[in-house]
Order: structure tokens, then sequence, then C-alpha cells
């Protein structure tokens, strides 16, 4: 079965009443390619969570930025699956780059998040990615599957609700994307390990999304890789460019 399209838009620690409400007004205008083809996701701040749930159009589903590594309870400023689940939120992003560098978010830390979301019934977007310095010393493969070992001791074979994204922290907000070769042969690597130390199914089933410096202008030609099955973006995904990525869809339709 071919793998469903999915763009993701991670609006981290950004928005006000007001931008999130015009946000949601624009994502409701915008023409968007059928949910046969793609799937969408935004991921609001927490607080933020309620209101686009509540306003915006159901074909675009909702997710958290991070929950909790186990049940809730004495955890200040933490939020937990099971908090998720009750609002009924289906994913959660987990090992954002931004959580790992700047939170120090251990690879067995994240791990275990995933286990954790999965086993309360979330389906988790699972972030990883070398920086600029491991990709200069030729260790990207090398550190991509640190990450995904840790997951994979937490979660075994259960991939089945995991969509990994592959965001270069490089590539981070800095505008300057990889280029579709570059993503792909990274994404062919990483499907690779997962053949090799999951299964050829879930290799197969996996969702790799690119993200790093996405735009409305460079997504096409990023969409035509065969391992790119879609994007986590995140300053684009702030603005009606939005739409368009969203709509890169189609390319893997006429391919
Ligand atoms: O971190 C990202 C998505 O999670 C990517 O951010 P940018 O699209 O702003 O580079």
């Amino acid at each position: 079965m071919a793998r469903k399209f999915f763009v993701g838009g991670n609006w981290k620690c950004n928005g006000t009443v007001e931008s999130v409400s015009k946000l949601v007004d624009t994502l409701n205008a915008g023409a968007i390619v059928s949910t046969d083809i793609v799937e969408v996701v935004v991921a609001p701040t927490f607080i933020h969570i309620p209101m686009v749930k509540d306003r915006l159009r159901s074909e675009i589903q909702v997710s958290a930025q991070n929950c909790w590594v186990k049940k809730g309870g004495a955890y200040t400023g933490e939020v937990s699956a099971e908090q998720l689940v009750d609002l009924g939120i289906p994913y959660v992003i987990l090992g954002h780059s931004e959580r790992r560098h700047i939170l120090k978010e251990s690879h067995d830390f994240v791990g275990q998040k995933c286990a954790y979301a999965l086993s309360k019934g979330l389906k988790v977007i699972a972030c990883i990615g070398e920086t600029l310095d491991e990709r200069e010393a030729g260790n990207t493969i090398k550190v991509c599957a640190e990450q995904l070992i840790a997951i994979k001791e937490a979660i075994g074979q259960n991939w089945s609700e995991v969509v990994v994204a592959y965001e270069p922290v490089w590539a981070i907000g800095t505008g300057k994307v990889a280029t579709p070769e570059q993503a792909e042969e990274v994404h062919a690597e990483l499907r690779k390990w997962l053949a090799e130390n999951v299964s050829a199914e879930v290799a197969e089933a996996t969702r790799i999304l690119y993200g790093g410096s996405v735009t409305g202008g460079n997504c096409k030609e990023l969409a035509k890789k065969p391992n790119v099955d879609g994007f986590l973006v995140g300053g684009a995904a702030l603005k009606p460019e939005f739409i368009d990525i969203i709509n890169s869809a189609q390319i893997k339709v006429a391919a």
C-alpha cells in the first residue's frame, strides 16, 4: 500500500489569540487537496490547542508538540499523554531537536516518551536529525541511527502509529534547506535502517518526513523524491503558503 503523504505544521512557541485565530481562518478558507491523498496536522502550543481544535476544519488534525514521559501527577509544568487523549488530540511531536538540544532531552528519554505516548493511544511524530558538525564529520546516518535505536529499544516492533521526521538541525529555521538529493539520500538510508532493524513491512509502511526550511517554493522538488513522504514545517506553517505545502501531495499522485 502506498504511504499517504503527510504534512505537519509545527507552530512551536508562537502565536497570540489574535494571530492563531487569523491562521485558523486562513487554513479554513484555503483550497486543499483531498484527505484521501494527504494527512494534515498542525501543532499549536498547549494553551492554543482547545481553541484550534474547536475552530479548525475537520480535515486538519491537531497535534501537541510534546508530552510527559509517564502518567501525570506531581510534574509541574508538564502535560500528560492521558490529558491529550482526554482532549481528543490524536498526535504528539516528540524528540524535536529544540527539545533535544535546548532542553537536553536524551535519546533514551525521547524513546521512553514515544513508548508511553503510544501506549496511551497517541500517534507519534518522532523527530531525528544531525547537527552541522555531525554532518561535516560524516556522521549523519550514525547520529540518526542512534536516535532511532533508542526509540526502537523503547517501542520494539510497534511502529504502525509512528511517523518519522528527519530534521537536520542545520536546516531548521536557517533558510538553508537540504537539497532534494540530500534529503532523499538520508531518507533512503533511514528506510534501510528500518528494514534491517525492525522489519521490511515497517520500512515500507512508515512515513519519513523532511523538516527544515521547507517553503511553498521548495516543497515540490522535495516531494518528488521517492522516499520523501511529506514534511514537518516550522516557519512556513504560520503563513498562507502552508496550503501550497499541503497541496504538494499532488506530486505523488501525478508521479
Ligand atoms: O523545526 C521544524 C519543524 O519541526 C522546521 O522549522 P523551519 O521550517 O522553520 O525550518
